[in-house]
């Protein structure tokens, strides 16, 4: 991590009446980090993250996002951030290149909207109106839209929700693409856990308004008390030496174990253990 944090944010809180959305949250993500905010429903995410924005005024707490106080950015640093969030915003009539070329004007540096629509995979769908788009479409549409300025710093608000399998790749691929090769800083909030593995630096993850963990997708998968299962056609058994048991098996069976299958600990059991230990 760089010496001056892209985002900085000490003692963050923020309620709506009696409800404590965010209950003194304090998050550091360095230059060119991707970052994953994991959590359960209602913990605080998207609070967070448009507080972040900008877009949500706070209660109380340090935040500083690209060297400035979100809540009095000016037009050069809205510029140098990137939004993609839950809801997206009526296009109207406007046909998906239409759309990409009219926000690009509001840019200095923006990416060519046909490069742009080829990277978010909706080539074939270039000149068909935005409300005829399916979810997935319309989904990649907003990725599209929040990365055409070349932000220097992107949030994203449950980017892939709606993307199939295929869609949902592509779109790591991009990320990646932007974290490496542009050295962009994401901001992510998902609920895939597979997503979080796949894309992140960093794993957050809030329940009831604070961080509980913050930590390497591995080093939070290695610090979960749960076991390797190995499983064959008579037998389970846990434990910490996969490749001493399936020696032994070997040896018992003569050969081939018959219908082996290993499953070792996922970022999701560490994820249960830690909501439910917090909850
Ligand atoms: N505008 C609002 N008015 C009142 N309560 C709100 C408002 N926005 C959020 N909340 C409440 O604040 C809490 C945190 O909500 P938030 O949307 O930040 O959670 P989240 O982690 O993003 O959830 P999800 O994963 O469901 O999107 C919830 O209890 C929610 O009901």
């Amino acid at each position: 991590m760089t010496a001056t944090p892209t985002v900085r944010v000490r003692g963050l809180r923020r309620t709506y009446g009696d409800i404590v959305a965010v209950a003194g949250l304090d998050l550091d993500v360095g230059a060119g980090e991707v970052v994953a905010l994991l959590g359960p429903n209602g913990a605080g995410k998207t609070t967070t993250i448009e507080i972040l924005e900008g877009h949500r005024r706070r209660d109380a707490g340090e935040v500083s996002v690209l060297g400035h106080d979100p809540s009095r950015a000016d037009l050069d640093w809205r510029v140098r951030v990137g939004i993609v969030a839950q809801a997206s915003g009526d296009l109207g009539e406007l046909t998906v290149r239409e759309a990409l070329s009219h926000f690009a004007r509001y840019y200095p540096r923006p990416r060519d909207p046909e490069q742009l629509t080829e990277l978010v995979g909706l080539t074939a769908k270039a000149t068909a109106r935005v409300r005829t788009l399916s979810g997935g479409q319309r989904r990649r549409l907003d990725v599209a839209l929040g990365i055409v300025g070349r932000p220097r710093l992107l949030f994203l608000d449950e980017p892939t929700t709606g993307f199939d399998p295929q869609a949902r790749r592509r779109f790591w691929d991009l990320i990646r693409q932007l974290a490496g090769t542009e050295g962009c800083t994401i901001l992510l909030n998902t609920h895939y856990l597979q997503e979080a593995e796949a894309l992140a630096d960093r794993v957050a993850v809030i329940v009831g308004g604070r961080i509980v963990a913050d930590a390497t997708p591995t080093a939070l998968v290695g610090r979960t008390a749960a076991r390797t299962v190995v499983r064959w056609a008579d037998g389970r058994q846990e434990t910490d030496d996969p490749a001493a048991l399936i020696a032994a098996l070997t040896g018992r069976y003569g050969g081939t174990v018959p219908e082996l299958t290993v499953s070792r600990p996922s970022l999701e059991d560490v994820y249960l253990d830690l909501i439910g230990d917090a909850s």
